[in-house]
């Protein structure tokens, strides 16, 4: 098991926003983090990544616990938020360098997918910009390259295809399945059900902060029908 989660509960202004969420993923799985707007997907990523207080439960990756090793919890994750959110001080290289740095990545490591990843999401040309001089869709592919940088256990990615042209959306589908299969472990969340069904083996449905149903991807289609339309 990699990511687990244990009963964790969320309030906000008094609200409950999350009620004794449990799952645990499995090493190397794409998992789709699936629900109407508002039913809190978002709110179990940033919770995951601490940015969200929870007022019970745990949240563990491979045994390392969210509470107690913040620092080395943090390191075994990475986050692609549903908004980017830059530093307009630094350039997109700098970006990089500071993930570089951060996950404890060799410098040649780092130029060689900086390369890579910059030629593939078309901005090899934009490295030493900062983030106000570039398009919401560029700002877009420099935090998701961020994320992709390092090698870690768990990565998070909130509805990551919206900004993006085709061939971008198209090359991250495919660096996610090739993550997976390298070990990482995936929760995914967006609203195109299309890309969910090409990448995700599990899905977790949640319904106003509860866990709703979870199985295969591939049972999903029966469910959805009843689940977008009752
Ligand atoms: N800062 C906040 N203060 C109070 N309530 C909030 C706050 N942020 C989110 N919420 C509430 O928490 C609930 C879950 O929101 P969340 O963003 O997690 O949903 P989501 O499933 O990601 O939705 P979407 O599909 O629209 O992105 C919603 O009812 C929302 O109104």
């Amino acid at each position: 098991m990699t990511l687990s989660l244990e009963q964790v509960s969320v309030e906000l202004a008094r609200e409950k926003i999350l009620s004794s969420i449990s799952f645990r993923l499995e090493k190397g799985a794409i998992y789709a983090l699936i629900g109407h707007n508002g039913a809190g997907k978002s709110t179990v990523m940033k919770t995951i990544m601490g940015w969200q207080e929870k007022k019970d439960g745990r949240i563990l990756i491979d045994e390392v616990d969210q509470d107690r090793q913040f620092a080395d919890f943090k390191r075994k994750l990475s986050y692609i938020p549903e908004e980017p959110f830059l530093l307009s001080e630094l350039t997109a290289m700098q970006h990089f360098q500071l993930y570089g740095q951060s996950y404890h990545i060799e410098e040649a490591v780092l130029n060689e997918r900086v390369k890579r990843y910059a030629e593939k999401f078309e901005i090899e040309d934009k490295l030493n910009e900062y983030p106000e001089s570039l398009s919401k869709g560029m700002r877009q592919k420099v935090q998701t390259i961020c994320a992709l940088l390092p090698d870690v256990p768990v990565l998070l990615v909130d509805e990551p295809f919206m900004g993006l042209d085709i061939y971008a959306a198209d090359y991250l589908e495919y660096l996610l399945l090739e993550k997976a299969r390298k070990g990482t472990t995936i929760l995914l969340t967006s609203h195109q059900l299309d890309r969910m069904r090409q990448l995700a083996d599990y899905f977790i449905m949640l319904k106003h902060g509860r866990i709703d149903q979870q199985g295969l991807m591939k049972d999903f289609e029966g469910l959805s029908r009843r689940f977008y339309h009752e």
